[in-house]
């Protein structure tokens, strides 16, 4: 018997009992994957003795209909139709017992708008699953039909520009420090200082929400403050990323509202607050006018090492499909995790339209976002002025680079370690501009800035050396052979 889906169909398929993943209809090479369909890539590690492909089909069938044994219900559903289909396994190089394995989803089993339904289904159960020692997923395609149920970002990075009244330059931000500690008044003070001394935005830290040290709405009015301070000095608009997570989306929503009432133009939330929180808030955001920045707290606890977890290049993607405007994608050169190649597939896959399969970056299918605004990604961690050339030559000019301790640690105090950061990147843009090489003349660049602004000087002088070389253990495993767009 042929089904619907060109698999063939024994009379032992539906004999009582255990049967292999790929006996049940989940491995199927001959598929030709549809545009409509959810495909993903795993990097799968099978267990000693256990086959590739029947692994390879264990995960299809895990992450979409399949139980461990044969059920007579299955009869009652277009079962071929459900059942998601490995279609391709091939060998990871340089990686012994490590296979990358394509899976094909229909789009009927996932609802509509929802990646808490998606992820149930593709990062559900099937990562705990015992003849795997470890599992990841590397990268999803997800096709225009799906792609066009989400509101995607609340406003976008053009929108964020023209809200802002700034272009042709990457915008500049701070992260305020401490992290924890400060009173609400010396924290307004912070802010008041950075965005008075050139940065466009100061941002709450990932763990600052409403602690004892200093309550939520102490804390919005006095950055609030800072920044009105610093609107009507500078005569530019700045914004301070106002931290709502918090407990229940109730109070979330509460402190957005106040937010709001207060003028600011942005709000923030961390990752850990939950994808339908994620969803519910960019929903707020776009409705009411505010964009959304999101810290990607605790990401790396399943999205940095290679064998098991989730890449960030797909979180990238759900982000960009749950509707937030900013996401912190990585330095390359800062202090945290960020192999270049990799870094530079995240920020394709916030930034670009349509994205093609490119191996070296780690990106395997080709996507089309079907003109959702792109995200404008974040660069922050570690990172300091004497490094704007190579930031800018990453990054170019749609990302926020952020500079934490590289603003408020400057000896010469806040104000100044903002202006230095001003200094520099209209220096290294104009650089830029006028053809030079920045990688090769952007030291110079710099220097030759810092004879006529003392605080980039002293900037240089302190932290010109810093560096953070280490072994980077998420570099893409390049694949050869060309890559499957469907
Ligand atoms: O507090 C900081 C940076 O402070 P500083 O600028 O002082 O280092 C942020 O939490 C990290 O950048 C997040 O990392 P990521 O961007 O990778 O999510
Ligand atoms: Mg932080």
């Amino acid at each position: 018997m042929t089904t619907i889906e060109g698999t063939v169909e024994t009379k032992e398929r539906w004999d009582p009992g255990v049967q292999s993943y790929a006996g049940m209809g989940y491995w199927n090479p001959d598929y030709e994957p549809k545009d409509t369909d959810v495909l993903a890539v795993f990097r799968v590690a099978p267990q000693d003795g256990v086959d590739p492909i029947e692994a390879a089909a264990a995960v299809a069938g895990e992450s979409s209909t399949a139980t461990w044994t044969v059920v007579w219900t299955d009869r009652l559903t277009a079962n071929t139709h459900y059942q998601a289909k490995a279609y391709r396994v091939d060998p990871v190089p340089g990686r012994p017992g490590e296979y990358f394995a394509y899976v094909a989803y229909d789009i009927d089993l996932f609802e509509e708008g929802s990646i808490a339904n998606l992820t149930s289904s593709i990062i559900g159960n099937v990562f705990g699953f015992k003849p795997l020692k470890a599992l990841r997923l590397e990268d999803m395609r997800i096709p225009v039909a799906y792609t066009k149920t989400f509101q995607g970002p609340a406003h976008g990075i053009v929108m964020e520009r023209e809200m802002l009244n700034k272009y042709g330059r990457p915008l500049l931000g701070a992260t305020v420090k401490p992290k924890l500690g400060l009173s609400a008044r010396n924290y307004g003070r912070v802010v008041y200082e950075a965005c008075k001394g050139g940065l466009d935005f100061t941002k709450d830290d990932e763990n600052i929400n409403s602690q004892p040290f200093m309550r939520w709405r102490d804390r919005f009015l006095f950055a609030m403050e800072g920044v009105n301070k610093a609107i009507a000095e500078t005569g530019e608009i700045k914004g301070h990323y106002l931290n709502v997570t918090a407990g229940t989306m109730e109070e979330m929503y509460r402190r957005a509202e106040f937010a709001k009432e207060l003028g600011s133009v942005v709000l923030m939330i961390d990752l850990t607050i939950g994808y339908t929180a994620i969803q519910s808030m960019a929903h707020w955001c776009r409705q009411n006018g505010v964009l959304l920045h999101l810290h990607r707290a605790g990401h790396s606890t399943y999205t940095r090492q290679k064998t098991h977890g989730v890449s960030f290049r797909v979180i990238a993607k759900w982000v960009r499909l749950m509707g937030v405007d900013h996401v912190h994608a990585g330095t390359v050169v800062g202090k945290l995790e960020g192999d270049p190649a990799t870094t530079r597939g995240f920020y394709d896959t916030l930034r670009e339209n349509e994205l093609g399969a490119n191996p070296e970056n780690g990106i395997f299918f080709d996507q089309d976002w079907a003109s959702m605004p792109g995200v404008m990604p974040v660069a922050s961690g570690g990172i300091h002025a004497g490094q704007m050339h190579q930031l800018l030559d990453l990054f170019q000019d749609d990302v926020i680079l952020q500079f934490g301790g590289g603003t408020i640690g400057h000896p010469y105090g806040i104000a100044a370690g903002a202006e230095a950061n001003r200094v520099a990147v209209e220096a290294v843009v104009k650089a830029r501009n006028e053809g030079r090489d920045l990688l090769r003349e952007g030291p110079d660049v710099l220097r030759a800035a810092a004879r006529t602004c003392q605080s980039l000087e002293a900037a240089l002088s302190t932290w010109g050396d810093i560096t953070f070389d280490y072994t980077s253990t998420d570099a893409p495993d390049f694949v050869p052979t060309a890559s499957p767009s469907a």
